[in-house]
């Protein structure tokens, strides 16, 4: 089964509209492990808009399923998660501006910068991921980093999934057969929902894991947190 990391940053995005601590975040943590999610994901930015770095901490002990931490590993972000040890860091090359990431490593140009941050996570024996465009040359680049797993940048899927044009989803089948052949892991994410993830779970060999945030976060208004959870685990089967 495709493991499900609920990402949480859209419930530190309520609380922070009112400066106080509701919803309450480590809750929500706890609680989305309760319902049976198989991991939580976060994603500070800089600017700490939503997910702060204290949060990043308190949510170190209270996670007891996976801990993914994604986000651009500048300084300040390599010491945190090095100090907090999660079972993943992500690596994400947004810039400090960016409403939401955007696109994924150059895996090519960047290769050494690459290495040797991911180098310093392996030591400290964190899983290591990149986030990655669905295009082949990234992930044979991603293979070089050292890195133990790429996540797929799904979000042109999203939309073309929403346009009814399914064949879009053939880069990222392409790349998870290359992936397997070059023995990386696959996870994937950015507005996976209840309505593309079927389809995109079942066109994907071995997908290890997604981590879904602003979409499950939306359902769950309607649905609950719990109803949502649960369905997506049926769909991820
Ligand atoms: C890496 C990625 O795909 C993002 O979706 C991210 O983790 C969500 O970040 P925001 O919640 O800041 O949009
Ligand atoms: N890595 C993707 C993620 O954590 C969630 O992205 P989204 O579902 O908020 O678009």
């Amino acid at each position: 089964m495709t493991k499900l990391s609920v990402n949480i940053n859209k419930i530190a995005t309520i609380r922070n509209a009112r400066g106080g601590n509701t919803p309450n975040v480590v809750q929500v943590a706890k609680d989305v492990q309760l319902f049976g999610a198989h991991g939580i994901t976060i994603h500070p930015r800089p600017d700490e808009r939503h997910i702060t770095y204290k949060d990043a901490y308190d949510l170190k002990d209270v996670v007891t399923t996976e801990y993914n931490i994604e986000g651009n590993p500048i300084p300040k972000f390599v010491d945190m998660v090095l100090e907090i040890k999660p079972t993943q860091v992500t690596l994400v090359p947004d810039s400090v501006d960016a409403i939401t990431s955007n696109a994924g490593w150059d895996t090519l140009k960047n290769l050494d910068f690459l290495k040797e941050v991911i180098a310093k996570f392996k030591e400290s024996g964190i899983r290591t991921s990149i986030f990655v465009d669905p295009q082949i040359a990234m992930i044979e680049g991603a293979v070089a980093t050292g890195a133990d797993r790429i996540e797929l940048y799904t979000e042109e899927f999203a939309v073309q999934y929403a346009l009814g044009n399914f064949k879009a989803v053939k880069p990222y089948t392409d790349c998870a057969i290359r992936a397997n052949e070059l023995g990386l892991g696959i996870n994937a994410g950015h507005d996976l929902s209840l309505e593309n993830i079927q389809f995109f779970n079942q066109n994907m060999p071995n997908l290890a894991e997604v981590s879904i945030g602003h979409a499950l976060i939306s359902e769950a208004l309607y649905l609950g947190l719990e109803t949502t959870v649960n369905r997506y685990l049926e769909l991820l089967k």
